[in-house]
C-alpha cells in the first residue's frame, strides 16, 4: 500500500504537488493519470525518497522510505528506463543492482525470463530500443520480489505488442496481490490497464476513484443539429434552452446541444415544426472527457485562488 497525505512539493517557490492525499491499494493497478507536468513523476519521486517533500507525508506499507530496511524487497520501480549503464549488458547491469542489496544471481535468471529478455540478457543496455530498455527497467523493479511496483510512463514510445505486454504483466502483478502504481497522460491507455485511478492536475488532487466511477462522470455528451432553414435556428435555439438544453451556436450555423437526449431535441423541432437537416449525436471522447475535467479544474483554480 502507498499512502499520501497531504503531500506538497515546491521548487524554488513554485508548487508543483499540492496536498495530495491518496491511498493506492494492494490487489489492484492503479493508474496516476495527469496531464504532462502534473506533477506524477515528481509524487513518485517522493515515493521513493528522491524528492524531500516540502510538506505532507507518502509511506509504502506504513514506512517512510528512508525508514524501509530492504527497499528494493519492498518497492520496485521504473522511473527512467534509460537510465542505465549504457555499455553494461543487461545481465550486468540486474547482476550490479542485485548484488549491491544482497539478491542472489538465479533471481537476475528469473527476471529476466519474467520480462521475456533471456536470449538479449548479455546485449549491451545502451543499443536496446526503448521497448527493450522498458522490460530491462520492468526486470530491475521486480528483482527483489517487491509487493508494490511504481511504473512511471511505461507504455510511452512502445509498440501495440509491447504495450499489451505490459498491461498484462501488470494484471497479473496485482492478481498475485501487490500493490501496482502506474503512471500515465492518456486516459484512454489508462481505460484498458488500470481498475482505479488517481487523477492529478496541475499538482492537485482532481479523482481517486474506480476507473468505472471516474469514466461514468466523463463529460457530457452532446447532439449536433442543423436545421434546414438559417432563419429557425434562432427561435429553435431558444426553444431547446427554455427545455433546459445548454445551446452553442457554431460558425457553421449548427447547433451544440448539451443536456438534451437526441430522440428528445428531435421531438421538439417536430412539436414547433422546424424542418432539420441534420441530428447527430456526439458522444465526448474519452481523451476529451479527461481534458475537459482537467481543464476545468485548472480554471477553477485560476480564479478560485487569484494570480496563479
Ligand atoms: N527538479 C526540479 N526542479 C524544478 N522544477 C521541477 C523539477 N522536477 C520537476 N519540475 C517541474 O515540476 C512540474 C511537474 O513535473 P513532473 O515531471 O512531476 O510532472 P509529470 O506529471 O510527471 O509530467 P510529465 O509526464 O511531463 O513528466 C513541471 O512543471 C516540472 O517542470
Amino acid at each position: 500500500m502507498i499512502e499520501a497525505r497531504g503531500l506538497t512539493k515546491e521548487f524554488g517557490g513554485r508548487r508543483v504537488v499540492d496536498e495530495l492525499s491518496f491511498t493506492v491499494e494492494p490487489g489492484h493497478v492503479t493508474g496516476f493519470l495527469g496531464p504532462n507536468g502534473a506533477g506524477k513523476t515528481t509524487t513518485m519521486r517522493m515515493v521513493l525518497g528522491l524528492h524531500r517533500p516540502t510538506g505532507g507525508t507518502v509511506t509504502v506499507r506504513g514506512q517512510r522510505y528512508d525508514g524501509l530496511r530492504a527497499p528494493l524487497h519492498e518497492v520496485g520501480a521504473l522511473l527512467d528506463a534509460k537510465g542505465v549503464h549504457r555499455r553494461r549488458t543487461a545481465y550486468h547491469h540486474l547482476l550490479a543492482v542485485a548484488q549491491s542489496n544482497r539478491i542472489g544471481r538465479r533471481r537476475v535468471g528469473q527476471v529476466l525470463e519474467l520480462v521475456g529478455m533471456a536470449d538479449a540478457a548479455r546485449r549491451r543496455a545502451g543499443a536496446f530500443s526503448l521497448g527493450m530498455a522498458q522490460r530491462l527497467g520492468i526486470a530491475t523493479a521486480l528483482l527483489g520480489d517487491p509487493p508494490v511496483l511504481m511504473l512511471d510512463e511505461p507504455v510511452n514510445g512502445l509498440d501495440p505488442e509491447g504495450m499489451l505486454w505490459i498491461r498484462t504483466l501488470m494484471r497479473e502483478l496485482a492478481d498475485e496481490g501487490r500493490t501496482v502504481l502506474v503512471s500515465s497522460h492518456l486516459l484512454s491507455e489508462m481505460a484498458l490497464t488500470a481498475d482505479r485511478l488517481v487523477v492529478i492536475g496541475r499538482g492537485k488532487l482532481i479523482a481517486d476513484s474506480s476507473t468505472e466511477e471516474f469514466l461514468s462522470r466523463r463529460g457530457t455528451d452532446a447532439v449536433l443539429v442543423r436545421v434546414a432553414e438559417e432563419a429557425a435556428a434562432e427561435p429553435f435555439a431558444r426553444r431547446l434552452a427554455g427545455a433546459g438544453g445548454g445551446v452553442t451556436a457554431r460558425q457553421d450555423g449548427a447547433l451544440l446541444v448539451t443536456g438534451l437526449e437526441s430522440a428528445r431535441v428531435g421531438a421538439l423541432a417536430a412539436g414547433g415544426g422546424t424542418v432539420l437537416a441534420e441530428l447527430t449525436p456526439q458522444a465526448a471522447s474519452l481523451e476529451e472527457a479527461f481534458m475537459e475535467m482537467t481543464q476545468e479544474y485548472v480554471e477553477f483554480q485560476a480564479s478560485g485562488s487569484g494570480a496563479r
